[in-house]
């Protein structure tokens, strides 16, 4: 569609312009690629070859869209703690602001709709039953803090707002809207640590993080690098009056510049981001919750209720229960030398990791009679190795996990000019079908009489003393 593409391109020309006003200083090796024919919005490229450590382009602090830059009336933010929430309010109050906006022209490329999981139908939710991702999206929580929070100062400045005409739903979605476009392009910022890396918006929920609670701000430019796990060649670097990109590596032309969003798996990817990369699912991770422990345990088991509640009880007061324990692919082989872009090779022989809180609750819950009555007055944990006992019921409790999956996924199958809703499928299939793959390969590691004897090998701290880690444990 021409027209739609003259308007897409007229917004980033704007956009280029606005950053030159704005004072920022962009590399003329990089320009804004249109990459809609895969589906990943725009995206910067090397125009020629880059260096490695060569600045791409600086921001000044200024132009950075925070709620303290924003010209939004301070004493409307003043009763808000969390950085988030105030984002949110100084970016409905600068779209309202329409063209008098001094962020319009960057505003104006910001998407206003999203793939994010917040915003998938229950139906489309149904596909990915199985993956813990779907009990981390709390949009009922996220509307009563929008509803407790926003709506009431919106409201009394309408016109400010420009509200009049909306209606409390419409409010929502616009809470929503700029929620989620903070979760998917701000940026923690720091003060001007030099060289340090702060993630994007790390929240996980849409609670306030007493602990950790940095401004978030809408770094322009910045938040046009698409991430890709691996691929990533460039960085934002910290400076007192400007932030700063900057390769990591030799880039050639031709090339996408790619942040770095985190070692994510593919389901907080989809969750925040709205998208899913082969390269991503080395990070996948399956949760096995206690729930489900607990009832696959009553099913193989010799113990009464009333001991298997003991042990459980036991655990607690060690520290060492959990509501759930997650467990992943093991790290790539460091060894292999050469920048790898392959991933799967992992999975040929090595053990995925298991929390070794979960491998002490294993042997606790298989432990003989004697042995648990002789760890519990002593106030000891087992060693986190899986004993024959404790592999059994692993291998029980990860079979239940995979049932908990969907069976009748259509296949992840790519197409080019997949619908939305197409997409979504896929996105779900991929999902499912990487969390599938944690278990199969944890299924498959435990198979075979060669390795029932041999404890788990696990990465970290073999040789760590039995006290060390119960201390580690019990922190
Ligand atoms: C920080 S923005 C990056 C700029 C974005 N492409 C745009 O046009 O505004 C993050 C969003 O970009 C998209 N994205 C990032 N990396 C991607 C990738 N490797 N493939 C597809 N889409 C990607 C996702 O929609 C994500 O929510």
């Amino acid at each position: 569609d021409t027209m739609a593409n003259d308007v897409f391109q007229a917004a980033t020309e704007s956009f280029s312009v606005w950053l030159q006003h704005a004072g920022a200083k962009v590399s003329d090796k990089i320009t804004i690629a249109d990459l809609r024919d895969r589906h990943a919005g725009r995206g910067v490229v090397a125009l020629q070859d880059l260096a490695e450590d060569e600045e791409l382009f600086a921001i000044p602090r200024a132009a950075i869209l925070t709620a303290e830059n924003s010209d939004i009336p301070s004493q409307l933010l003043a009763d808000i703690e969390d950085p988030w929430l105030q984002l949110i309010l100084a970016m409905i109050f600068e779209n309202a602001r329409g063209s008098q906006s001094r962020w319009s022209a960057y505003l104006n490329i910001l998407p206003t709709s999203f793939d994010t999981l917040m915003f998938w139908s229950t139906s489309e939710l149904q596909m990915l039953q199985g993956s813990a991702v779907v009990d981390k999206i709390s949009r009922e929580a996220a509307d009563r803090t929008f509803a407790e929070q926003l709506l009431p100062i919106v409201r009394s400045n309408q016109e400010i707002f420009q509200a009049q005409a909306l209606g409390d739903g419409d409010l929502l979605a616009l809470c929503h809207r700029m929620g989620s476009t903070i979760m998917a392009y701000a940026f923690d910022l720091e003060k001007s640590t030099e060289g340090q890396q702060p993630p994007q918006a790390q929240d996980e929920e849409w609670e306030v993080d007493e602990e950790e609670n940095p401004a978030k701000g809408m770094v322009p430019l910045a938040d046009l690098l698409n991430a890709d796990a691996d691929r990533n060649n460039a960085k934002l670097f910290y400076q007192e009056d400007q932030v700063v990109m900057k390769t990591i590596k030799p880039v050639l032309r031709g090339e996408e510049l790619f942040n770095d969003y985190g070692a994510l798996p593919t389901a907080d990817l989809v969750r925040r981001y709205g998208y899913v990369t082969p390269n991503y699912t080395r990070y996948d991770v399956v949760e096995i919750s206690a729930d489900l422990i607990r009832s696959t345990i009553s099913k193989n088991t010799d113990l009464s209720n009333t001991e298997l509640d003991e042990r459980w009880t036991y655990l607690d007061d060690q520290g060492v229960l959990d509501d759930a324990y997650d467990i992943s692919h093991p790290p790539p082989h460091s060894s292999s030398g050469e920048n790898n872009n392959n991933q799967g090779d992992e999975e040929e022989d090595s053990q995925p990791q298991y929390p070794d809180e979960f491998l002490i609750l294993l042997a606790t819950l298989t432990a003989p009679k004697e042995t648990f009555t002789t760890l519990k007055r002593k106030s000891k944990l087992p060693k986190p190795h899986l004993e024959p006992p404790a592999h059994h019921l692993l291998t029980a409790i990860l079979t239940d996990r995979l049932a908990m999956y969907p069976t009748n996924l259509p296949p992840a199958i790519h197409e080019e000019n997949s619908s939305p809703i197409q997409r979504r499928r896929e996105m779900a299939a991929q999902l499912i079908a990487g969390e599938e793959r944690v278990l199969h390969e944890a299924i498959h590691g435990l198979a075979g009489p060669a390795r029932q004897a041999s404890p788990v090998k696990r990465m970290a701290d073999d040789d760590d003393s039995d006290q060390s880690r119960r201390t580690r444990v019990k922190r």
